[in-house]
């Protein structure tokens, strides 16, 4: 399946396909090294497959387990929700959807994914070489507990919070990735992120039952 998309590119490319807006593919055919060696369709695979992965398991991932700990603490799903319901009753009614600027007022789920992140990890390993000894400790206090206000006025210290990675190899998906988890849509029309009206006829207050097996992984 993946070997054809690069397959199908380069031939649309040698008939002088016009393309509405290049994309990464052109960029991952045309791409040089500094001795002018390009990609080739091994490679381009390769990355493919990374992008796959990276970019849609894990804000997958980290959705899923928003919603696991939203389901579990039902004081921290409350709040969560009268922050966005407070939102949607600033919203103008010609409105369609969530804006950019809604989503930043949403400090209260942003604190709920952060501390999701600070729990959960998808990255079963980054590869580094530690240099020097380290000593690794635990930074928070009660750190097993799923406790979003512990950031409230809180900022982590440079190299005490890397959900994201760290140096030059820094998630690119980064704030991507949050967006993505934040407007994460319920049947409910959006516990997480604020994305339409809950329907009046509904009376089912949390929609988040989710199946056995995903409970018995929780860490
Ligand atoms: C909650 C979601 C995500 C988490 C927790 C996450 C975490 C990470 C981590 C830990 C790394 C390794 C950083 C390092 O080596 O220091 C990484 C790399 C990467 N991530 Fe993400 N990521 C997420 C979502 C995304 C998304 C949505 C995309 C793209 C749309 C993406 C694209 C990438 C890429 C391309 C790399 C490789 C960067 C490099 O090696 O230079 N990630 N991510």
């Amino acid at each position: 399946m993946l070997r054809s998309i690069p397959d199908e590119r380069i031939r649309q490319r040698d008939k002088n396909f016009s393309h509405k807006r290049r994309d990464m593919m052109d960029t991952l055919i045309e791409v040089e090294d500094e001795n002018g060696h390009r990609l080739d369709d091994q490679e381009i695979m390769d990355l493919l497959l990374m992008y796959f992965n990276v970019g849609h398991e894990s804000s997958g991932h980290i959705t899923m387990w928003t919603t696991i700990f939203l389901q579990e603490h039902a004081e921290f799903l409350e709040k969560a929700r009268a922050k966005q319901e407070e939102i949607l009753r600033r919203r103008p009614q010609s409105q369609q959807g969530m804006t950019l600027n809604e989503y930043r007022q949403m400090h209260y789920l942003s604190k709920v994914i952060n501390e999701t992140l600070r729990l959960i990890t998808f990255s079963l390993a980054v590869f580094r070489e530690a240099k020097t000894d380290v000593t690794i400790s635990e930074y928070h206090s009660n750190p097993k507990k799923f406790d979003p206000s512990r950031w409230d006025n809180f900022t982590p210290k440079t190299g005490t919070f890397m959900p994201f990675g760290l140096g030059s190899h820094l998630c690119p998906g980064n704030e991507l990735a949050m967006l993505e988890v934040a407007m994460y849509r319920n049947r409910m029309g959006g516990v997480l992120g604020v994305t339409r009206r809950p329907s009046k006829q509904s009376n089912v207050k949390h929609d988040l039952t989710l199946p056995v097996p995903m409970r018995l992984m929780h860490p």
